[in-house]
């Protein structure tokens, strides 16, 4: 198996006179679990049909599990689930396993088969009649019967209630337990990425503001908070002055005043601190990037 499951030099994604990505380096380790997140049209969608094929780069590279992106090279390895979890509507649960069994050269219907068993969802309703989980659970089990060695799901659980949504990331995480392949799945809501994800990707308007493993984010990270005009460390990410008070974000290990309160910073927090870099300012407290 590749070390990098998908590796990206300057890559970028023209729209007519907009670019949707630009500029994004990349390097995602095989066998994580990848959180892609940033808000509407940060480009987590753009990025993710990049690497299933559905687009093309305007420039720099993209590969994925190895290789260039093209259907006879590597997406038969690859299976992406998008946000509408799209699947012909009037074909039955087991017309639609059939179905991939005729698309796809490499397939095992039992796995399909013994997820919708262990789920109760009957192989014989059409897929329009079925609840948006049971949907969603469908076109996880007969993208897992491919035997993907890289999953992508762009914002699987965003039309879900908070049963289904439970629902489908345990069924998400048993099938990445079994196969130990790598998953991308995009989010708006990091408090929902927190649990299953090891690795982070922030974009923001087609850029990269971070990436990494989510540990070792953690851990580079302070928030220190105190009186503004104390004198403030090296590596100052992020600046949050409200009034007398500041607090800011710290990457590293730099000596610190010992004015300032120093903290752990939690996921939520430090994914927001970074992109409220390139956010407007708010009136009655300056964010800025240091
Ligand atoms: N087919 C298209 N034609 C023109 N512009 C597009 C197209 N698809 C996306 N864009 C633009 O590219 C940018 C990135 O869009 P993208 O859908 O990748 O963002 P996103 O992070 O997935 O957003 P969301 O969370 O809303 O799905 C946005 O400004 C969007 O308007």
């Amino acid at each position: 198996m590749n070390e990098i499951a998908i590796r990206t030099s300057g890559l970028g994604k023209r729209y007519r006179q907009k670019w949707a990505l630009r500029g994004c380096d990349i390097e995602v380790p095989a066998g994580r679990v990848v959180g892609l997140v940033g808000p509407n049209g940060a480009g987590k969608s753009t990025l993710m049909n990049l690497a299933v094929g559905l687009l093309a780069p305007t420039e720099g590279t993209l590969e994925v599990l190895g290789r260039e992106v093209r259907a006879d090279t590597v997406l038969h390895r690859v299976a992406y689930i998008d946000q509408e979890h799209t699947m012909y509507r009037n074909f039955t649960v087991r017309e639609m396993v059939k179905t991939g069994r005729k698309l796809n050269a490499r397939w095992d219907d039992r796995i399909a088969f013994d997820r919708l068993a262990e789920l109760n969802i009957p192989l014989d309703s059409r897929v329009g009649a079925l609840s948006g989980g049971q949907r969603a659970q469908v076109a996880l089990a007969v993208a897992l019967a491919k035997e993907p060695e890289l999953l992508i799901l762009d914002e699987p659980v965003a039309s879900l209630d908070p049963l289904a949504r439970r629902e489908l990331m345990s069924v998400l995480m048993e099938a990445k337990a079994d196969t130990g392949c790598t998953v991308v799945l995009s989010s708006h809501v990091v408090s929902e990425l927190e649990r299953l994800c090891d690795y982070l990707i922030v974009l923001d308007h087609g850029r990269t503001r971070l990436v990494g493993d989510i540990d070792e984010l953690l851990d580079e990270h302070r928030v220190l908070t105190g009186p503004s005009g104390l004198p403030e460390p090296e590596r100052i990410v992020h600046r949050h002055v409200d009034g007398e008070r500041s607090s800011l974000l710290m990457r590293g290990n730099a000596p610190v005043d010992p004015g300032w309160a120093v903290q752990r910073v939690n996921l939520e927090e430090l994914v927001m601190r970074y992109l409220s870099l390139a956010a407007p300012q708010r009136t009655g407290a300056a964010e800025v990037a240091a």
